[in-house]
């Protein structure tokens, strides 16, 4: 391994400043103490001096006891006053935690245009805010903001920024790419002069604007910077900051710094899931390392290759971040992704055979027609089971109806379901708010009779795409549905040319598909049940 390098995380402060990211006191608490099991070794958790939602912060995690180092964030002293009396170096003190990082210019232009002040009083706010930061006994961090675009316009002036945060006591001098306009070799060249020339420890914080933010992270540290700053997922300003869940693992797995233990690295994908859960901000499926697809394969001869050696399509093995490799089957799938889908399902199919082949077409045929199960993976593994005779339904449907009427204000739906289970006929009817709510209900209440635990299941998100949009008469309909049980969530699909109808079919496999634990609970001994469930694998609702 070489040398230590320090993870700086600032999704508290800069990720909040992200669209769309506002996070309550308590949401801060837990992802503090989710940063902190990852191991990361400082933790900016906002801005005192702005607002009281922070203050609250610094003044509960102290209970956390963490291990990593928080920081409390804010600007250098405001022009033409003195630091013992700005409100916003005071609030920094007052919250009570070891470590602060004051922004403060380093560009001449933004020294003129956005303080309106001299050049001289900037240098002597970055000085003065230091000193007072060091006399009150914290570890201070100057985040030079716009370092890179104010060495290339005035080098002599953004080194004198650096070294009036030096003089002032500072412990690191923090490069910032604020705009996120610089190139990663420009980075590269600049970090080294700043080395030469200033004997301190240097970080780099970069933004994503040209999309280069992990890019010119790792140029900055092949330079010789030892603190990295940046947030999960890339939360931040605009389009966000440098994303640590790319930078943890190319720094460790791919330039053999030292980061964090192996064991923590393997938290790396639960904490960016568990991070965009509470910030309510949906992960796209191809982020690196951490994304639900990061290490899916889908092309039939990625599959049959992965089947042979994972090395062939995977750039590490994904347990190292803890994610794991998953296989999709569409269109586009050969032989080799029915046979490894069917071995995760336990089902016996270990090589090509003319019934796989059988099953690829039809499946390719379904795909050609409108469907997709690449997103609907609970309706994928019932035809799996069904080709494989590896399944009877536990109920059959008879027919649904439903109706929606609008009196006055109000609009109701009503459903009538007639369904059959074990050659005992069952009829219900239920309202809802709509259609679909209404079927979905109806549904459930029959099936409750017989398995009472059905009632934990809830449609939880609803997709309708038009496909075949050239016929818009003929046009059929794509209905996905995700349900939720107590443990899992899992996907179905419906297809039809009346959007109920397809409906109706992506809830019915969804009620199969969670009948298929349940069956089986309910008809195997417990000793026999609980293997039934490893076999069954997902579909423990
Ligand atoms: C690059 C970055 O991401 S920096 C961090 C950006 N984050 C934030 O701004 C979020 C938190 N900010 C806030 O809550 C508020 O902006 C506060 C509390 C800090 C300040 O609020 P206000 O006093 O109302 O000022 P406002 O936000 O309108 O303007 C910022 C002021 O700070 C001054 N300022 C900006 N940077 C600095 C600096 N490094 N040092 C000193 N003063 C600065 C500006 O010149 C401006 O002063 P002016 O009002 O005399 O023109
Ligand atoms: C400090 C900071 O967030 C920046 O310069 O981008």
């Amino acid at each position: 391994m070489s040398s230590n390098i320090f993870i700086f995380d600032t999704t508290l402060r800069d990720g909040t400043q992200g669209e769309g990211i506002s996070l309550s006191a308590d949401d801060k608490l837990k992802i503090a103490k989710k940063l902190d099991q990852l191991g990361v070794h400082y933790i900016e958790g906002g801005n005192p001096g702005s607002n009281g939602k922070d203050i609250e912060f610094f003044q509960r995690v102290k209970s956390l006891n963490l291990n990593a180092k928080l920081t409390a964030f804010g600007s250098t002293r405001r022009k033409n006053s003195v630091a013992e009396h700005d409100a916003n170096l005071l609030k920094i003190v007052e919250s009570g935690v070891p470590a602060a990082t004051l922004v403060g210019k380093a560009w001449d232009f933004h020294v003129h245009i956005a303080l309106q002040t001299s050049l001289e009083e900037n240098l002597a706010m970055i000085q003065e805010s230091f000193a007072f930061l060091k006399r009150n006994s914290m570890e201070a961090m100057y985040d030079a903001e716009h370092f890179f675009d104010g060495y290339k316009n005035n080098p002599e002036y953004a080194l004198a920024a650096l070294k009036a945060a030096k003089d002032g006591g500072a412990d690191w001098l923090v490069l910032c790419d604020t705009n996120g306009g610089t190139m990663p070799n420009e980075i590269a060249e600049i970090v080294k002069r700043v080395k030469a020339e200033l004997d301190m420890p240097i970080g780099i914080h970069t933004h994503n604007d040209c999309e280069l933010a992990v890019a010119n992270t790792l140029a900055a540290v092949g330079a010789g910077a030892t603190q990295v700053q940046g947030t999960i997922n890339g939360y931040g300003e605009r389009c966000g900051n440098a994303n640590l869940c790319s930078i943890i693992p190319n720094l460790q797995l791919k330039m053999n710094y030292d980061v964090l233990p192996a064991d923590q690295l393997s938290m790396l994908t639960n904490t960016a899931r568990y991070i965009s859960e509470i910030a309510n901000v949906h992960m796209p499926v191809g982020q690196p390392y951490v994304g639900n697809a990061a290490f899916a394969h889908k092309g039939g001869i990625h599959v049959s290759a992965i089947m042979k050696d994972s090395k062939t399509y995977e750039h590490i093995v994904p347990e190292l971040v803890g994610n794991k490799q998953r296989v999709l089957v569409s269109e586009l799938a050969g032989q080799s992704n029915i046979i490894s889908k069917a071995a995760v399902l336990g089902l016996n199919v270990n090589t090509n055979n003319e019934k796989t082949k059988q099953i690829m077409d039809h499946i390719k045929q379904l795909e050609h027609e409108g469907y997709q199960f690449e997103a609907a993976d609970a309706s994928l593994e019932l035809l799996l089971r069904k080709a494989f005779g590896d399944w009877k339904p536990a109920f059959q449907v008879e027919s649904y109806k439903v109706n929606t009427e609008r009196k006055q204000e109000h609009i109701v739906s009503e459903a009538v379901v007639k369904i059959n289970i074990d050659g005992q006929q069952i009829y219900t009817v239920a309202e809802g708010n709509g259609p679909v709510n209404a079927l979905d209900t109806a549904l459930r209440k029959a099936l409750a009779q017989q398995y009472p635990d059905i009632e934990h299941v809830y449609l939880t998100d609803y997709k309708v795409r038009v496909i075949d949009e050239t016929d818009a008469t003929a046009a059929k309909v794509r209905v996905l549905v995700e349900s939720t049980g107590k443990q899992n969530s899992w996907n179905t699909v419906g297809l039809s040319g009346n959007v109920i109808d397809a409906s109706w079919a992506a809830i019915v496999d969804s009620f199969h598909y969670a009948l298929l634990s349940l069956q089986k609970v309910n008809v195997e001994t417990p000793n026999q049940a609980s293997q039934a469930q490893d076999y069954v694998g997902l579909t423990n609702i």
